[in-house]
């Protein structure tokens, strides 16, 4: 069994690859796809971004497909980057101008108020029936400075709630168990026939 995830975010199809393979499921993502397009992500929110870029992928295919829209949610700077994440510093997509960025903006922000989440939301689309949608939150707060150099993103600058971890200091294994895509993928271990 193999599943097309509708994403180019390598950091995505690594986690994607570990979560789907205790399911037996093999991975493929757009980044094995030829002139695979770039969907353009108009939403205002994570659902309506995850589903443009979930159902034009089916529709142009003609097969299912998971897409994932997800990002950082800072409550002390109302909510960005949130859908901005990845473009958060500029088009290029840089993690570290994208975390600087944030570092910048929270430089004087006191650490009770530094509270943030990672949202993940995936849309399963199927050519010509109804999309379906779920949302996985992981809750933590906005460190100081960059530390760890595993998993992508903002993992170095999110530390995980309950502990004085950043993500990025977690193994695989271990994000994999809390992470804001576990607990969406988790939602949908129930609804995997609509893949296959
Ligand atoms: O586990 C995560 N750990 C750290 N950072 C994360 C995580 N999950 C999402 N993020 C960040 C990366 C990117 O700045 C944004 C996603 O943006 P998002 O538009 O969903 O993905 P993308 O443009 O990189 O790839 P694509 O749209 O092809 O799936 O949130
Ligand atoms: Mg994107």
């Amino acid at each position: 069994m193999k599943v097309l995830i509708a994403t180019k975010n390598a950091g995505k199809v690594k986690e994607f690859e570990f979560m789907f393979a205790e399911m037996g499921v093999e991975v493929s993502s757009l980044l094995d796809v030829e002139d695979a397009p770039e969907v353009e992500e108009t939403g205002t929110t994570f659902a309506e971004n995850a589903r443009l870029k979930a159902e034009e992928i089916a529709n142009l295919y003609n097969l299912p497909v998971i897409s994932d829209d997800s990002g950082l949610v800072i409550d002390a700077i109302g909510g960005r980057p949130g859908v901005f994440s990845a473009r958060y510093a500029g088009i290029e997509k840089d993690d570290d101008k994208n975390m600087d960025k944030v570092l910048d903006e929270m430089r004087s922000v006191p650490e009770h108020e530094r509270t943030a989440r990672f949202v993940c939301t995936l849309a399963v689309a199927r050519p010509g029936k109804a999309t379906v949608i779920v949302e996985g939150h992981c809750e933590g707060s906005i460190a100081y400075k960059k530390t760890g150099s595993h998993g992508f993103g903002y993992d170095p600058i999110f530390l995980v709630q309950g502990t004085s971890n950043t993500m990025a200091e977690l193994t695989k294994e271990e994000k994999n168990q809390i992470s804001h895509r576990a607990k969406a993928l988790a939602k949908l271990k129930d609804q995997m026939h609509l893949l296959f």
